[in-house]
């Protein structure tokens, strides 16, 4: 892409990391020997996330631009909106259908369900598969393409996707 441009979001969502286990799996080897802290993150939590969404284009349109930034704020913003203080839950999370109920109970809880348990990596996927599938929409893809899509869940830690 000779061209990329890049726009920021926040919102706040709760969430659990409920395939959370650091006591197996990938890089456990590395804490083998003392004792590894308790899975904090498959209790409820709340971050506020910054998401970055980078799109590219070989070519400038007429009005010179990869497009308008306003109309990428504008494809995500209906999702931001949903998203921004829900709880993102897995449908196959146990905990998630006691949630649903809760939530339908008290109306206190805003859910977002989704199909895979909401880490960084995964939902930097969802953004990323989601705007995709907007510029297909609009006819746009192949012109301009999501070259990769950030997500900080954390002042510490993010999850990058990108194109292959
Ligand atoms: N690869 C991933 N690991 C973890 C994820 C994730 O999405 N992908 N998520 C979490 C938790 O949601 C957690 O809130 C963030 O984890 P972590 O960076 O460990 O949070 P800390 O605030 O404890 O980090 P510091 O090391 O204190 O900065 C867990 N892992």
């Amino acid at each position: 892409m000779r061209w990329e441009i890049s726009k920021t979001f926040r919102f706040e969502a709760g969430h659990r990391v409920w395939k959370q286990n650091l006591t197996y799996g990938r890089g456990a080897e590395f804490t083998r020997n003392v004792e590894v802290p308790q899975n904090k993150c498959v209790n409820l939590h709340g971050h506020s996330y910054l998401l970055e969404v980078t799109v590219g284009s070989d070519t400038l349109s007429e009005q010179d631009m990869v497009m308008d930034f306003y109309h990428i704020k504008n494809a995500l913003k209906e999702l931001i909106d949903r998203i921004d203080h829900s709880f993102i839950v897995d449908r196959n999370d146990p905990i998630y259908p006691e949630l649903e109920e809760v939530a339908t109970k008290y109306g206190a809880m805003k859910v977002f369900p989704v199909d895979f348990c909401p880490t960084a990596e995964a939902l930097a996927k969802f953004f990323y598969d989601f705007l995709t599938e907007r510029l297909k929409d609009a006819g746009l893809l192949g012109e301009v393409q999501v070259v990769k899509v950030v997500l900080w869940e954390t002042s510490t830690s993010k999850a990058e996707y990108r194109a292959e």
